[in-house]
């Protein structure tokens, strides 16, 4: 079993859990009560910027625990007031120690678009993500079939919110786009192998249609990476451990903004 296939076991355990104590009609009707979904498509895409999406995480099967984060929602405002763009919350819990607690509660403190970040194989999930305030939601290519890829994009935007799809390779690139796929993501670390690959954003931009928002996640570092991803094309980036490691986040995603409005990447932006 793939580390993928073996996460996705748990998160299915855990769902049938949920479903148990929440039936489908009630969910629908708690989605149907809360504030509309933001708008997120020029938020992620903006002239003469990258936008910074991101995230808090407090563990990964890749690297083990990170950071504690007590306190998810305030950890959000600092990201917030560094300039994100949106903020990335992993509702996964077994392997990410995340929650839709973590999610209810940065949905209450930020009002930039706020994604969940989970592993999404029932529309169940995209109902509970609505009803949990979400804006945008994570759709993994690798862990999906083709019809269920497209019958959850479409449940995604039929809610008002926008799908970011996940793809790791050219054909995933492809699924993505055929699915209806508005804003794709390029994932540096390979989630069956947890091997990451720096240059993966770089290889596959340009498969990407240029109406469709291109954001590249994982393994970025800092400010130079970022300059990097927007000379291979990037709207956005989408960046998890060195925030939550690095002690002064609010500084940290400034700095990556600043980054991604430098003049010198004036010359590589269509104009
Ligand atoms: O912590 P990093 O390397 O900055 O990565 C953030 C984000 O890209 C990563 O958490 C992620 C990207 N896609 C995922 C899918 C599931 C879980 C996690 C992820």
């Amino acid at each position: 079993m793939s580390v993928l296939e073996d996460i996705v076991a748990g998160v299915r355990e855990d769902l049938a859990e949920r479903e148990a104590r929440v039936p489908l009609d009630a969910l629908k009707e708690r989605a149907n009560a809360v504030p509309g979904a933001l708008e997120c498509l020029g938020r992620l895409k903006q002239a003469d910027a990258v936008s910074v999406i991101a995230e808090v995480k407090r563990s990964s099967p890749s690297k083990g625990s990170l950071a504690p984060i007590a306190d998810p929602a305030a950890l959000a405002v600092e990201y917030e007031s560094g300039g994100a763009s949106a903020i990335s919350v992993l509702t996964e819990q077994r392997r990410f120690h995340g929650s839709l607690a973590d999610l209810d509660a940065v949905r209450g403190r930020v009002d930039v678009p706020v994604l969940r970040k989970d592993f999404v194989v029932t529309p169940y999930q995209v109902w509970e993500a609505r009803a949990h305030g979400a804006d945008l939601v994570l759709i993994i290519v690798a862990a999906l079939e083709q019809t269920v890829l497209e019958s959850l994009v479409e449940r995604v935007h039929s809610l008002g919110m926008t799908a970011l799809v996940e793809t790791h390779n050219l054909e995933e690139v492809r699924r993505a786009v055929d699915a209806g796929a508005r804003v794709v993501g390029v994932n540096h670390r390979n989630l069956k192998t947890l091997e990451l690959d720096r240059g993966l954003f770089r290889s596959l931009a340009e498969y990407i249609p240029d109406d469709v928002i291109k954001i590249a996640e994982s393994g970025i570092r800092g400010p130079h990476d970022v300059m990097e991803m927007a000379r291979a094309g990037a709207d956005g980036v989408l960046v998890g451990e060195a925030l939550v490691t690095d002690g002064a986040p609010r500084a940290s995603v400034a700095d990556l903004v600043a980054a991604g409005s430098h003049p010198s990447l004036r010359s590589v932006r269509p104009a």
